[in-house]
């Protein structure tokens, strides 16, 4: 499905925090494909996401539905074959989609910094985890990587390594998950990006150490006064460190407003389902809800709402693409939102136009 969807308005305001400055991070219409061009499947479609300055944005949906692609392919990660088709990704008011390499290394680990799931992926198995970070920090800084020996530990312990000193000269298989994702955020943030995009930093680690970790993330963003686009599965990750929580369905983003709003107040099924799945140590609560159905693969979603075939909300008006129901501080993608009644099909598409 290619063309124009119904897309929210003032997308440079949300999420833009307090001041007026740039945003960190805008994705204005962005539509990713794979595959054979004369034969794509569509990724990601339509995605419009603003990260402002200093708000930490969550990015959430079940497994599959574009969370990894949007991210990667904005950044020009992505792999082999995957192609943005539309839209526009800029950061810190660069524009990347079609930049040449050069500016995107300059981006990347200089106005970007990015973790992983698997810290594995950052870092070099065969080079001394010192040595990696003062690498990031001559790329973007210049000068020998021995002039920035005290910065380097100071990352370090800025991360929470103990004994940073001695743990500049560690590999790293020599230190733990949890050890070797702080060692990554280290990476992440040594040339003081002005935003940070993880994808699932904590969900690799044993529970306690994701708690650690969880923690490092939180400096590094929020209490540093950095923007970050964090996806992760975990709600309770997205209360403790975001600001703003991004919904993503079937390649879309079906909902997007502040967190405390969102999580009190859901307006798309699809999140108020999230939400009632979610695991709670509550006296008396033994079971979970569990959403019905699965979400549609790529190449076989419907022409109109994606969600439509699991909402138990759902009538004849979904058969057709949802208009944008726009709110004063977010958006959801719904003919039914919680907010209102049955559509009057024909305001609401003429909204939508
Ligand atoms: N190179 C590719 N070619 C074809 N399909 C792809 C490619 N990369 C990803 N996909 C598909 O795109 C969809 C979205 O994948 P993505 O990894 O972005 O999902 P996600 O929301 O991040 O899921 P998870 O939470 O499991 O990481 C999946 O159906 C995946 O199989």
């Amino acid at each position: 499905m290619a063309g124009g969807l119904p897309r929210p308005r003032g997308i440079l305001r949300a999420g833009q925090g307090s001041g007026a400055m740039t945003p960190a991070l805008v994705l204005e219409d962005l539509w990713v494909e794979a595959g054979p061009t004369d034969d794509p499947l569509v990724l990601v479609r339509g995605v419009d996401l603003t990260v402002g300055a200093g708000t930490v944005v969550g990015l959430v949906g079940e497994s599959g539905s574009g969370k990894t692609v949007t991210c990667m392919s904005a950044l020009g990660l992505a792999g082999r074959g995957v192609r943005i088709t539309r839209g526009s990704v800029r950061a810190q008011g660069t524009e990347l989609v079609g930049a040449d390499e050069a500016t995107m290394r300059r981006v990347r680990g200089g106005v970007v910094g990015t973790v992983f799931q698997d810290p594995l992926i950052s870092l070099n198995p065969l080079q001394r985890i010192g040595d990696q970070i003062a690498e990031a920090l001559v790329l973007h800084r210049g000068g020998r990587r021995r002039a920035h020996r005290d910065r380097v530990i100071s990352l370090l312990a800025r991360v929470g390594i103990p004994a940073p000193e001695e743990r500049v000269r560690a590999y790293p298989h020599e230190l733990s998950g949890g050890l070797r994702q702080r060692v990554a955020i280290a990476m992440a943030i040594a040339n003081d990006p002005a935003v940070l995009v993880a994808d699932e930093p904590t969900t690799a680690l044993d529970v306690t150490v994701q708690a650690q970790v969880l923690d490092v993330v939180r400096t590094a963003t929020r209490d540093e006064g950095r923007a970050a686009l964090i996806v992760t599965h975990d709600l309770g990750l997205v209360a403790e460190v975001a600001d703003r929580v991004a919904v993503m369905y079937a390649g879309q983003i079906v909902e997007e407003g502040p967190v405390g709003s969102v999580f009190a107040a859901p307006q798309h099924p699809y999140t108020q389902g999230l939400l009632a799945s979610r695991p709670v140590l509550a006296p008396g609560r033994r079971r979970l809800h569990a959403m019905p159905g699965r979400p549609p693969l790529p190449g076989a979603w419907p022409s109109g709402c994606a969600f439509a075939a699991r909402c138990s909300n759902v009538d004849e008006a979904c058969t057709d693409p949802p208009p944008v129901h726009q709110g004063d501080d977010g958006w959801a993608r719904c003919w039914r939102p919680a907010d209102e009644g049955p559509p009057d099909r024909t305001e609401a598409q003429k909204g939508a136009a």
